[in-house]
């Protein structure tokens, strides 16, 4: 694997949160080779995401690292012990908010509290809620339906209910894609500002080169299925990112290391 700069991220320093060790995936049912010996080591508080083409395996790898799928052959360690289920300690996010439309906002955060430990449970969390309510800027919304909430405030919904039970861990799935640009641009601010204040471990799913530099410590770049990583491309940006950064030579370069790595694997 190549390592596009030699610099290594502070965040290399800290904790192995995941570790992924010879992933494979197949699915026998269809004869597919999804993954490849996937190895992934990702470190606390650490921001990484996979690029790479439509169908490669990103999903799949985001599945089987959130329990959702096992692996056919390889481990999944995380905090140590190994990804057998869903765990309390791994929240997700997917490309549509799917909040319930016959829940207000406020029941619809509390929900994963509701289906684990019950409704009084569920009703003690309503503090919780409303302090992440606040932080993402949807004071006054508690018993708003969804169908009343633009595009991006439901997904600002749903990341309050990934958070309300306090993972360590976020996997995100294309969270933002369904949104225009402008308000993609926000939420994907608002996403790092809320991994810094937690000190979040993420790992992203996208299929833009952009969103994946300007939030990322690390980009993995995926090849063609079966998926496995071609490059690692450390991204040297300092904390916190902003969207001018967008604008700077360094940022264009390495948006244009991912595109020409993301080229070759599509031509080979
Ligand atoms: N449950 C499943 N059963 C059989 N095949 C599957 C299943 N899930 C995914 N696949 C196949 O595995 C391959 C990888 O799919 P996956 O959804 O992981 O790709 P992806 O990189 O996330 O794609 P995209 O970027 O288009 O969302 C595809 O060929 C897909 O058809």
């Amino acid at each position: 694997m190549n390592v596009a700069h030699q610099q290594e991220p502070a965040a290399n320093t800290a904790r192995p949160v995941y570790v992924l060790r010879g992933v494979n995936k197949f699915y026998a049912r269809r004869g597919i080779h999804a993954l490849d010996d996937v190895n992934l080591t990702l470190v606390e508080g650490s921001f990484s995401s996979v690029i790479g083409a439509s169908g490669c395996g990103k999903s799949t790898l985001l599945k089987i690292m959130a329990g959702l799928t096992p692996p056919s052959s390889g481990s999944v360690m995380l905090e140590g012990k190994p990804v057998l289920g869903t765990r309390e300690d791994i929240g997700m996010m997917f490309q549509q908010a799917t909040l319930f439309p016959w829940r207000n906002v406020l029941e619809n955060i509390v929900l994963p509290i509701e289906i684990r430990d019950g409704k009084r449970a569920a009703k003690e969390a309503h503090g919780r809620a409303r302090e992440l309510l606040a932080m993402a800027g949807l004071t006054g919304f508690e018993h708003v339906f969804p169908n009343e909430l633009s595009g991006g405030m439901a997904q600002r919904a749903a990341i309050c209910r990934m958070l309300v039970s306090q993972p360590s861990v976020l996997l995100l799935d294309e969270p933002f894609s369904a949104l225009d640009e402008l308000t993609r641009d926000f939420m994907n601010m608002e996403l790092q500002r809320i991994c810094m204040e937690r000190n979040a471990t993420a790992f992203l799913v996208t299929h833009s080169i952009q969103e994946a530099v300007i939030l990322s410590d690390v980009v993995y770049v995926m090849s063609p299925r079966p998926g496995r990583f071609v490059e690692e491309v450390v991204v040297d940006l300092p904390r916190p990112r902003t969207l001018e950064m967008m604008t700077t030579p360094r940022f264009g370069a390495l948006v244009d290391r991912i595109r020409s790595q993301l080229d070759e694997g599509a031509l080979a």
